[in-house]
């Protein structure tokens, strides 16, 4: 097995304590992060560690019934929503990523996804509580976002509002399950190399439980190339930190501004990785599916929120479909 290359690369940290106050200040860190590693920490956000430490907790519990009962809420790729195993196929490595995940949502799309409470006693209330206190977040980024592209604060709050019906912004649990230590010389991937396509995620994961990679520097355009130089972005056991990554509608909608960088959770391979079980959870910001989207400078034909997901979609399948053709005919 090849040795990975590894480079250290600062991932800024920003707190949000006294936001009110501090707008100004948190607006320039954060333009400042997006623009140059597309990647940041988020400290001092407000919600309290009991509440994500209950959301793992569900997530858990979630994971751990039945294969026959997660699959009576099956993943629909049309509504971007519901459990699957085994099954996300990234370009980068034509292989399905080894995990189950299952993906939430606030409007419509979640119809007849959510497990009756009495298979799951709590964890609908839990699940959206969590994704309330995610959004509250969100939202405050996005209100220094907006202004660091020169919109109106509440610019990209309204394009997320997650109390209208056509809301796609989505919380993805995700259980990536136990690798083996001794190669058996087949080839593993837990995420295989990507950009996010949504707006901007926020991530949680768990002390000991590594495993994420970015590799920046990389444009959108060539959005599922091999870098190969990585930086290792830890969880911190000592503060309660979320990560946040600029997804590819938020490079778009910036005019290539702000940065969407790859990542990956790496198939452990090497000493240091965890081979274990590993658990962590995506919120997606997602715009609704009526909004209009174009940057300030006006770089791309306008797109609604709707055909922007479409696209993304297709894009992903189409290069997947090249990226097959190019290994057959290797
Ligand atoms: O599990 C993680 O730490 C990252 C997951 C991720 O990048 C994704 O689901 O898009
Ligand atoms: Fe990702």
């Amino acid at each position: 097995m090849v040795a990975t290359k590894y480079i250290s690369r600062p991932i800024p940290t920003i707190s949000l304590a006294s936001f009110p106050t501090r707008l100004p200040e948190i607006t320039a860190q954060l333009t400042a992060a997006a623009e140059h590693e597309g990647f940041f920490s988020i400290i001092d956000h407000g919600i309290p560690t009991t509440q994500i430490e209950a959301m793992f907790a569900a997530s858990a519990a979630f994971f751990a019934l039945p294969d026959a009962i997660k699959a009576t809420v099956p993943f629909s790729p049309a509504h971007n929503a519901g459990w699957e195993q085994n099954a996300q196929v990234r370009a980068s490595t034509g292989q399905p990523d080894c995990k189950e995940s299952y993906q939430m949502q606030f409007g419509a799309n979640m119809a007849g996804r959510w497990l009756p409470d009495d298979q799951l006693p709590g964890f609908r209330d839990t699940s959206i509580a969590f994704m309330h206190a995610v959004q509250r977040v969100s939202e405050q980024l996005m209100v220094c976002l907006a202004r660091g592209l020169g919109f109106a604060d509440d610019f990209f709050v309204r394009a997320h509002d997650v109390t209208q019906s056509d809301s796609q912004s989505v919380a993805r649990l995700l259980h990536y399950f136990e690798m083996p230590a001794a190669t058996d010389g087949k080839e593993y991937h837990r995420a295989g190399a990507h950009t996010d396509w949504g707006f901007l995620t926020l991530l949680f994961q768990r002390a000991g439980q590594n495993g994420l990679e970015i590799c920046p520097g990389r444009d959108a355009s060539t959005a599922h190339g091999h870098g190969d130089v990585w930086t290792k972005v830890e969880p911190d056991p000592k503060s309660n930190t979320i990560i946040c990554n600029i997804g590819d509608l938020l490079m778009s909608w910036s005019d290539d501004r702000f940065k969407s960088t790859f990542h990956r959770v790496k198939t452990p391979s090497e000493d240091g990785d965890c081979f274990g079980e590993r658990y962590s959870i995506a919120y997606f910001n997602q715009p609704c599916k009526s909004v209009n989207i174009q940057g300030p400078g006006k770089k791309y034909p306008e797109l609604t929120g709707e055909q922007f997901t479409k696209n993304a979609m297709e894009k992903n399948y189409r290069a997947l479909l090249a990226a097959r053709q190019e290994r057959e005919t290797a």
